[in-house]
């Protein structure tokens, strides 16, 4: 398209220099700009997208989208007000408007978003409902997978993702929408037919500097929701709100949406009862708009009867019926690395779950207690250049759900790991916890190894926060590291 082309979707914008210049393709990041590409400069949180507009030209982009006058350059530039909104905008212009040749599901929320989406692109793929999904470990159509570098992806790649699901036929996209997404405008000019709030806890407060700004940032995908009632009722959009959490009723009040209920001890549209949790999985009763049933899931906890209940309610509405929604989240083994059993034979359990938050950490060692026979001993860190106000509350909790806790790394980052250990330590203290009861491993293998070296028949070992993940980012490195080989090694390693 040509640059002046695509002035016209943002009213105020400006052009400096040939507006005739055609656009071939769009990038963000001057390493990755292909000729005849429009380099957006993004003002970044580290670095500023403006100082690598040399580079982007030297690779042969066509022109730029700044937000202020670059006069040192020569190509034509498009000086607009807020370039990540104008990313948004002409990503959208460029791909065709994807979110509106498929129907996207999104879901938001502190914990519980993968194992959500998970059980939804389950439940429309066994409809035949041909379904994309998008979230933290993976990217997923038509039986290709690829990885992901965060959660949600950037506006421009986002609709690229589904402009290729909606060319590649897709019905649906599911997708995790974080509050960095949200607060970045990632998903800025994305058409949601259905958004669905999991549960709003501690996290993230490295970036967002209050709850009530954190809130505020999630209530942005309600508050940008269609109509409840559209004159084209293919434009009608959903909230799916949990009535349990408080942070629902302020969610309620931002939407024109319809809004949808689900929960356990608040009054809901979709209501379990009932519930009985077992080593093997979780079995309860739900009432819903179109019926009720009686479920079994092979997954363990009440979260993921919260998690079902999310999910019962977005199939609902795409009119999927209850015996049908059952059958489907009845066949869901479990998702990767949340509550994953680590099984070699041996006499106790290990489980390898993604809890990297106070409440994700307090429901999966309750969970755990729920069957544990033995001790339970938890190997848990958390991350480096992440919310550090969390590391003391975590702390706490594995004790107090713990018999024994070891204290390691979970991916430092650029901290200094031992000082990471001290802050959760000061939980412990604060508490007054035994020293005979906790410990701190900085190593994670070694970590996990000890703790499986200490359980006795019918303990349960828990190693929390890194779940699916693959690495470890110690400093700028990428290690190689998955809590679910290590352990397995640790386990083997016993027998000789
Ligand atoms: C705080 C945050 O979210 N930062 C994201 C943001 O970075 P930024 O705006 O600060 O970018 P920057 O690094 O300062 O660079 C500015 C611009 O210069 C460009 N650049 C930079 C270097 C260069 O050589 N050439 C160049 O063109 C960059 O491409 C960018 O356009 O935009 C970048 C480009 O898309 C993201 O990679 C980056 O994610 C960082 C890596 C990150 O760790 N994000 C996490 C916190 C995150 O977003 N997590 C959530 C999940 C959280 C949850 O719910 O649990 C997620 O959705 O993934
Ligand atoms: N509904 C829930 N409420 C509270 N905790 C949950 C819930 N669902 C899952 N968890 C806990 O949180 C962990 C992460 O779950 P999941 O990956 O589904 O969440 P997420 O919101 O996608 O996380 P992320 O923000 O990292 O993408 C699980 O391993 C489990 O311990
Ligand atoms: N989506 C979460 C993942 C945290 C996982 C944990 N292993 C860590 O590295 O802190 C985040 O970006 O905060
Ligand atoms: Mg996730």
């Amino acid at each position: 398209m040509l640059l002046k082309e695509l002035a016209t979707y943002l009213i105020a914008s400006q052009i400096r220099g040939d507006g005739e210049r055609a656009c071939e393709g769009m990038a963000i990041d001057s390493r990755k700009v292909q000729p005849g590409d429009l380099f957006i400069c993004l003002p970044g949180h580290t670095v500023d997208g403006h100082d690598f507009a040399p580079q982007a030209a030297e690779k042969g982009a066509a022109a730029l989208v700044v937000e202020r006058w670059l006069d040192d350059c020569k190509l034509p530039q498009l000086k607009v007000k807020d370039s990540r909104l104008a990313m948004a905008v002409l990503g959208n212009v460029y791909f065709g408007f994807p979110s509106r040749r498929l129907k996207v599901i999104g879901v938001t929320g502190t914990n519980g978003k993968t194992t959500t989406t998970y059980l939804i692109e389950r439940i429309l793929e066994d409809q035949g409902r041909s379904t994309g999904l998008i979230g933290t470990i993976q990217r997923k159509f038509a039986g290709s997978t690829y990885p992901m570098s965060g959660t949600t992806p950037e506006s421009l790649e986002l609709q690229r993702y589904l402009h290729e699901m909606a060319e590649g036929g897709a019905d649906y996209c599911v997708m995790e929408v974080s509050s960095h997404a949200l607060d970045q405008g990632r998903v800025k000019g994305t058409f949601f037919r259905t958004a669905i709030f999991t549960n709003l806890t501690q996290d993230h407060l490295d970036y967002h500097s209050t709850m009530e700004e954190y809130r505020g940032a999630k209530g942005l995908f309600f508050s940008r929701l269609g109509n409840a009632y559209p004159a084209d009722p293919n434009e009608r959009s959903y909230a799916v709100l949990n009535a349990d959490d408080p942070a629902s009723s302020y969610f309620a009040k931002q939407t024109a949406a319809e809004t949808i209920t689900y929960g356990v001890e608040n009054e809901a549209d979709v209501r379990a009862s009932d519930i009985s949790i077992t080593a093997k999985g979780t079995l309860f009763h739900v009432d819903t708009f179109q019926g009720s049933a009686d479920i079994s899931l092979r997954m363990v906890g009440k979260f993921n009867v919260y998690n079902a209940l999310a999910a019962i309610a977005a199939a609902l509405l795409e009119g999927i019926p209850l015996e049908r929604i059952k059958a489907s989240l009845e066949a869901v083994k479990g998702v990767e690395g949340r509550v994953e059993a680590v099984d070699e034979g041996q006499s106790f359990a290990v489980i390898v779950d993604y809890a990297h938050t106070p409440d994700g950490l307090e429901n999966v060692l309750r969970t755990v207690n729920e069957f544990a026979q033995g001790r339970v001993i938890c190997v848990f860190g958390c991350g480096g250049d992440r919310d550090r106000t969390k590391r003391p509350i975590m702390g706490r909790i594995a004790a107090k759900y713990a018999q024994h806790v070891i204290v390691t790394s979970d991916n430092p980052r650029t901290e200094n790991p031992d000082a990471i250990l001290s802050d959760i330590e000061q939980g412990l203290l604060g508490d007054g916890v035994d020293r005979s009861r906790y410990e701190l491993i900085v190593d994670r293998r070694e970590a996990i190894q000890k703790a499986i070296e200490m359980a006795s028949r019918e303990d349960v070992v828990l190693i929390a926060g890194k779940g699916h993940e693959t690495y470890q980012l110690i400093g700028t490195a990428v290690l190689d590291f998955d809590d679910r080989i290590v352990a397995k090694e640790a386990i083997r390693g016993l027998a000789k």
